[in-house]
């Protein structure tokens, strides 16, 4: 099948510029090329445009809720249609409150799909436990249902009917987890696999019990939702939240190739890459294609290689 990319510059769900310049940088990185040397046609889509709101006032100290929510209902349309063509689509941020659009329309379209979260933040703040305000560390709170009596009506979220049950997603990379948060985790019984687990039992091993808890009991579409800081900070310096230790090169694109190699992947994002927080241009461009690699290698790029593709005459 064919891989649809859709860029969505986007910043509002926190409150550093820049990260709305990501899906550029990641496009400059050669995303486009190296997708299209994989053994499949690339539709790119081009960037998603979204409207600025004069008055957007913060709700319950919480900033953008309306452009944030707006933005997710452009998004989830987008990523529905896309979806329903056939397509594998590869969503690039802007900041992460955009897996709310993302996984609700790709909801829409696969009822029964599984979401792998790969991020250093759990991102599952209610607007009443988070510490910021911001919504980038509260999209997987909009999608529980187990969270809905947890959750006040935001203005511009009244689309977002909550459509994820918390048995159907599972945590890689955390390392800077709320209070607020670890209780929802806990109470939730959520599958997490922290820094601290994967140290413990080693990627292989997380890999596998992950597959094996979200398509073990029936085969389905896997939502992968990588946020960039979910890699070590020497490896991904370009970005809103950076945290120490996190994901090695081999560990990344290990959960990437086995993502992969399920051939269930449906839809994934690569969010939080912000080139305006690059020390310097290099840091800005190894951020950007550790993004590409990321990506490709979740499409099917593999380190062993692979045979000569139909595509090519000889
Ligand atoms: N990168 C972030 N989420 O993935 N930042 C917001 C979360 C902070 N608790
Ligand atoms: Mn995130
Ligand atoms: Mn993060
Ligand atoms: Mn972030």
């Amino acid at each position: 099948h064919s891989v649809a990319v859709l860029g969505a510059p986007f910043s509002k769900g926190q409150k550093r510029r820049g990260v709305e310049h990501g899906p550029k940088a990641i496009r400059d990185a050669g995303l486009i090329e190296r997708l299209s040397n994989l053994d499949y046609p690339v539709h790119d889509f081009g960037d998603l445009s979204f409207q600025n709101l004069d008055k957007d006032e913060p709700y319950m100290q919480v900033p953008f809720p309306r452009s944030v929510g707006r933005a997710n209902k452009l998004l989830s349309e987008a990523v529905g249609s896309a979806v329903a063509s056939g397509h594998t689509t590869v969503m690039l941020g802007g900041d992460h409150s955009l897996a709310i659009g993302s996984v609700e329309g790709h909801a829409r379209q696969c009822p029964d799909l599984c979401l792998i979260w790969v991020d250093a933040h759990a991102d599952i703040n209610t607007p009443l436990t988070s510490p910021s305000g911001n919504l980038h560390g509260q999209s997987v709170a909009f999608m529980l249902k187990e969270l809905q009596n947890k959750m006040p009506e935001l203005p511009g979220f009244s689309w977002v009917k909550p459509f994820l049950s918390a048995k159907d997603l599972v945590y890689i990379g955390l390392r800077d987890v709320d209070p607020g948060e670890y209780d929802i985790l806990k109470e939730l019984g959520i599958q997490c696999f922290t820094m601290r687990d994967i140290d413990r039992l080693g990627i292989q091993r997380v890999m596998e019990v992950t597959l094996d808890h979200l398509l073990s009991r029936k085969q389905r579409p896997i939502h992968l939702s990588f946020d960039i800081d979910a890699m070590d900070p020497s490896l991904a310096p370009a970005t809103g939240t950076p945290v120490n230790g996190g994901l090695t090169y081999r560990e990344g694109i290990w959960i990437t190739e086995e993502i992969h190699n399920t051939g269930l992947l449906s839809v994934m994002d690569l969010v939080e890459v912000n080139p305006v927080l690059g020390a310097s241009r290099e840091a800005v461009e190894v951020t950007a294609s550790l993004a590409v690699d990321i990506i490709a290698s979740s499409l099917g790029q593999s380190r062993q290689g692979g045979p000569i593709a139909q595509t090519q005459t000889l």
